[in-house]
């Protein structure tokens, strides 16, 4: 398995294929070929002194007689953590905040409506050590945690909808945890809040003892640019749940995300993409990068994991070291275009100008919405859930 060493498919094809042949790959590998954007040169060159990649490509659609082009510009940040994971929780965070803070004001330059950052983007990730302290400290609420109050901040400033998905702690409700993205509008203001409703119990990598499965169905949000949805990392794998998105009116769904090479790197181009030909929305994959490490033994932890008697708590080696996150981020366009993918190892922005007419010109071709045959899906899908149900199978 690549780690870190195999930098993106993309630099790859265009390293080892003679021009004419790699125009054809892509025409076949990524659809209509998407616009390079010319980025102001400010922006890039902050992006290289902050030392991430930045790359902006545009989608277009076909000019309308009654329609103005519905134009909106996403970012898409994926990034290390830039603290080991055993320093203090609060300056992990403060050091999330300033790092996305040099991120956002590049987007900015870059005329991002819309910023949208990885699945509990204020951590290292995790999850999947099944330890509670000190990671579930990490956890705010998604109403006026310092987070919120973070991005509200950022959003004023630069008029821009920020999407952030964190680890919830929902005090109203008995201190229960919860894997969350908040939606903070361009004036501000908190929009409102949707939950991961599908949790990953894949072998090892195994969330289920941090959160639980979503209980706010698939919200979506009307901003000033667009109609959003996030649809939270696992939940790609489930196509009704982008489904369910889509039928509330979602033009573009966010996928953030947390995932490693061994278990779902051949998914990926695949799913997110797949979903935003279905659907006729765009859909912008997101994916962390790095290697998040548990903390390095007993001893050298100023902050180990304890159980509520002060015991240290069972370590759990096999879950600690989760391989590597490979970033390369994109968006997919429902035409079934798509960008190329940011780096598989470096911190990155990819900013993506979207017609959003573009999602019903598709609709109008190829008419999934239209042919669906939703009707005849819930009264099967409403039989095949019951207890008594038997499968359709005919037989000889
Ligand atoms: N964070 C998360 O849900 N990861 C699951 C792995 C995957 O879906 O590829």
């Amino acid at each position: 398995m690549a780690g870190s060493g195999f930098e993106s498919l993309e630099r790859c094809l265009e390293k080892h294929l003679p021009l004419a042949e790699l125009q054809e790959v892509k025409r076949v590998l990524y659809g209509k070929e998407t616009r390079k954007l010319d980025l102001p040169s400010a922006a890039l060159e902050a992006a290289s002194r902050e030392d991430f990649e930045l790359q902006g490509y545009a989608f277009e659609a076909a000019a309308e007689q009654q329609r103005r082009p519905r134009t909106v510009r996403v970012g898409l940040v994926q990034n290390r953590t830039p603290l080991p994971a055993d320093t203090p929780v609060v300056k992990q965070v403060t050091a999330l905040h300033r790092r996305m803070e040099a991120v956002v004001e590049v987007a900015a330059v870059c005329g991002v409506n819309i910023i949208c950052f990885q699945e509990a983007w204020t951590m290292p990730f995790a999850f999947c050590t099944r330890e509670k302290l000190p990671w579930t400290e990490f956890a705010e609420s998604a109403e006026d945690g310092p987070t919120t109050k973070f991005c509200q901040e950022l959003a004023r400033k630069h008029g821009m909808v920020v999407v952030s998905p964190i680890l919830e702690r929902d005090s109203a409700h008995g201190d229960v945890l919860w894997n969350t993205a908040v939606v903070i509008s361009s004036s501000g203001a908190v929009l409102g809040k949707t939950r991961k409703n599908h949790i990953p119990r894949v072998g090892d990598f195994n969330e289920s003892t941090y959160y639980m499965e979503g209980n706010l169905g698939h919200p979506v949000f009307q901003t000033r640019f667009g109609r959003i949805a996030v649809n939270i990392c696992y939940g790609r794998h489930h196509p009704l749940n982008w489904l369910m998105y889509s039928l509330n009116g979602a033009e573009i769904i966010f996928n953030p995300s947390a995932t490693i090479g061994a278990l779902s790197e051949s998914l990926w181009p695949i799913e997110a993409r797949n979903a935003a030909i279905a659907n006729h929305c765009f859909t912008c994959a997101i994916n962390r990068v790095g290697q998040d490490r548990g903390p390095a033994g007993p001893g050298r932890r100023p902050h180990a994991p304890c159980t509520p008697s002060g015991q240290p708590a069972p370590r759990f080696t096999a879950h600690r070291d989760f391989g590597h996150f490979y970033g390369s981020s994109y968006v997919a366009a429902p035409d079934g275009s798509r960008t190329p993918g940011l780096s598989r190892t470096r911190d990155g922005v990819l900013v993506a100008e979207l017609d959003l007419n573009l999602c019903r010109q598709v609709n109008d071709i190829w008419g999934f919405k239209m042919t669906g045959r939703y009707e005849m899906y819930a009264r099967e899908l409403a039989e095949a859930v019951k207890p008594d149900y038997t499968p359709k199978i005919v037989t000889e």
